[in-house]
């Protein structure tokens, strides 16, 4: 019997910026098919640096990163893109096309797919984020929530091997939190999810890693690990007032 390639690999991963500050120290995470993981840890812990890592955007250092088996390397950069569906903090960074739909197509185009394919791709995607009335509507017509939940789709019309999300519940008011929080629940997909918000990473990641100064400090089920006071602490790492993990 074969066993599928994790969906994420990284293997020591180290990396140095240019003017020498050192963010990573030999990352190790796997991530298997279907799993959702939370990415914990303090501002300048590593995180964006380990993200940007996955796709390829930073390359160079030390370790290797393959996504279902493929290695990150500059040949197959186009096929990793494909693979690793990045959504940024600022969904304004993702959407340039004159509407919604066409910035859904955009990817699916331009990997070669047939029109029918881009458009059942794109109506598919929009249903999946719960934005199908939109697609001919002006992305800056819309609210940053429903922005941001474009912004999603337009990664899902790929269809790809992982969706990472960079601290999605950021700026959302507690409806727009709770309409994506939905959204997400219900994606068939494997899922990295950077954020501060550790409610958000209870309700939606059974499996919570913490970065800390380059290094991963922390692996275990989101609830053990949030109920585990000393350790938040150790990493500043805090619930809101009053919420308590049952
Ligand atoms: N372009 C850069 N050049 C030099 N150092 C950088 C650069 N970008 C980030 N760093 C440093 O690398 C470390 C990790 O930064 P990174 O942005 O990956 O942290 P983060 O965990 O994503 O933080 P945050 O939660 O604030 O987004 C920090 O010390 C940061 O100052």
């Amino acid at each position: 019997m074969t066993t599928a390639a994790p969906s994420l690999l990284v293997d020591d991963l180290a990396f140095a910026y240019p003017d020498g500050h050192q963010a990573l120290f030999g990352v190790d995470l796997r991530i298997a098919p279907g799993e959702r993981v939370a990415l914990l840890g303090p501002n300048g812990a590593g995180k964006t640096t380990l993200v940007l890592h996955l796709n390829g955007i930073l390359r160079g250092g030390r370790g290797r990163v393959a996504v279902a088996g493929l290695p990150v390397a500059e040949a197959n950069l186009q096929e990793i893109r494909r693979r690793v569906g990045i959504v940024f903090q600022d969904p304004d960074d993702q959407l340039f096309m004159p509407t919604v739909g066409e910035d859904v197509a955009f990817g699916p185009r331009n990997m070669g797919l047939d029109e029918a394919t881009v458009t059942r791709r794109v109506t598919q995607a929009l249903e999946q984020v719960g934005m199908a009335d939109a697609a001919d509507r002006p992305p800056h017509h819309l609210s940053f929530g429903q922005r941001r939940r474009v912004a999603v789709a337009t990664v899902l019309s790929m269809q790809p091997e992982i969706l990472v999300l960079d601290e999605p519940s950021s700026n959302l008011d507690p409806a727009g939190r709770r309409e994506l929080a939905e959204v997400l629940q219900a994606l068939p997909v494997t899922l990295l999810m950077v954020t501060h918000d550790l409610p958000y990473a209870l309700q939606l990641c059974p499996r919570s890693v913490v970065l800390d100064r380059g290094v991963i400090v922390a692996d275990a089920p989101t609830r053990e690990l949030l109920a585990d006071a000393d350790r938040l602490a150790a990493h500043r790492l805090e619930l809101p007032f009053g919420f308590s993990v049952r």
